[in-house]
């Protein structure tokens, strides 16, 4: 295998050209033919890549279902929220029938943000192949890897430091915060007892009629818009709301009080092109966060299950 140097096959461009020359189309056609049935799939292919990657690597150990011997890292309270895994399957089926276990779910979980972006008018953006599956859920790691609703900044930029990923990506990154929602479980906490100082008042009044009550019942679906005026574009509107102190989380609106992130902000919003740069730097530094490749892993057969 190439990169002998590493001892260890990289991840590279194209990596199914011959394997499976059409992988990466039908995984495109899958992801635009569900957008149009089902728009949020798109935010969730995004969502998707950002929970695999942190926990431990891009390998799909976050698509694995609870089982005998493997407990699902969907389960816990951080996955709060995440949503249409079932299709999931439905691209992994129309793969499986042009090239039987050739293409990881990991790969599936990359390539579908990818496009998932494209649908949500975000940027193109190139990303290597070649990740492999894992053989087992990390669900003792989600909680201390994945950050939780309330995490402070700082932690999140030392943490995503931590996997290579610089202040100005990480800062692009939460730009997908400019699409999809938050549950009032979510967000009750900065607006009861007291309203959170840094909302803008007239934001916490808009909030408080979306989340009217201190304790929503975690089953009912109330919940947030991230962008009120646009859901469902991957915009640097996030940035603009963030200045005008309407970030729905305390990550989000800390992004302005902090010295070191408030000028990336700003940038971003004033230049659509530039954070779109910058968020295509961030998808592809965090979908490549510690791969397994070569014969590490393997090719699940079922994304929801080792084989
Ligand atoms: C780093 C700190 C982050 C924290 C603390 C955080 C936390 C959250 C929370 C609490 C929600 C709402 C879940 C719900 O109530 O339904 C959410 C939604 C979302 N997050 Fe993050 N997130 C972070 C970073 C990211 C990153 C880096 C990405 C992707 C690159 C991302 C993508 C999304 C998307 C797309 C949604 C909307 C999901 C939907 O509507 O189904 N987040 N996030
Ligand atoms: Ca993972
Ligand atoms: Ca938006």
């Amino acid at each position: 295998l190439k990169n002998c140097k590493t001892g260890r096959a990289e991840l590279q461009m194209n990596y199914y050209a011959k394997s499976c020359p059409k992988a990466e189309e039908i995984i495109k056609q899958q992801v635009t033919e569900l957008y149009y049935e089902h728009g949020n799939t798109a935010v969730s292919w995004l969502r998707n890549l950002f929970h695999d990657c942190v926990v431990q690597s891009c390998d799909a150990s976050l698509l694995l279902e609870t089982t005998v011997g493997v407990e699902s890292e969907k389960d816990s309270d951080r996955s709060f929220g995440m949503r249409n895994f079932k299709y999931v399957n439905k691209i992994k089926s129309a793969v499986e029938n042009a090239c039987p276990q050739t293409v990881s779910c990991a790969d599936i979980v990359a390539l579908s943000a990818r496009d998932g972006i494209v649908m949500l008018k975000g940027p193109h953006i190139d990303l290597k192949t070649g990740r492999r599956d894992s053989k087992m859920s990390y669900s003792n790691l989600v909680e201390e890897l994945v950050p939780k609703h309330n995490e402070s900044l700082v932690n999140v930029l030392s943490r995503f430091k931590s996997i290579g990923i610089d202040t100005e990506a990480t800062v692009a990154l939460l730009g997908a915060h400019s699409v999809g929602r938050v549950h009032c479980v979510n967000l009750v906490e900065r607006l009861y007892p007291t309203v959170d100082r840094t909302i803008d008042p007239n934001y916490a009044q808009y909030l408080k009629v979306r989340c009217p009550t201190p304790n929503p019942d975690p089953e009912a679906v109330l919940y947030s818009r991230n962008d009120r005026e646009t859901p469902m574009i991957l915009d640097n509107m996030y940035y603009r709301n963030v200045l005008e102190h309407k970030g729905l989380l305390i990550v989000d609106q800390e992004l302005v009080s902090n010295p070191l992130t408030l000028p990336y902000v700003k940038k971003f919003a004033a230049d659509i092109k530039y954070f779109h740069d910058q968020f295509s730097r961030g998808i592809r530094l965090l979908s490549e966060n510690n791969p397994l490749t070569a014969n590490q892993g393997e090719i699940r057969k079922d994304c929801r299950y080792v084989n």
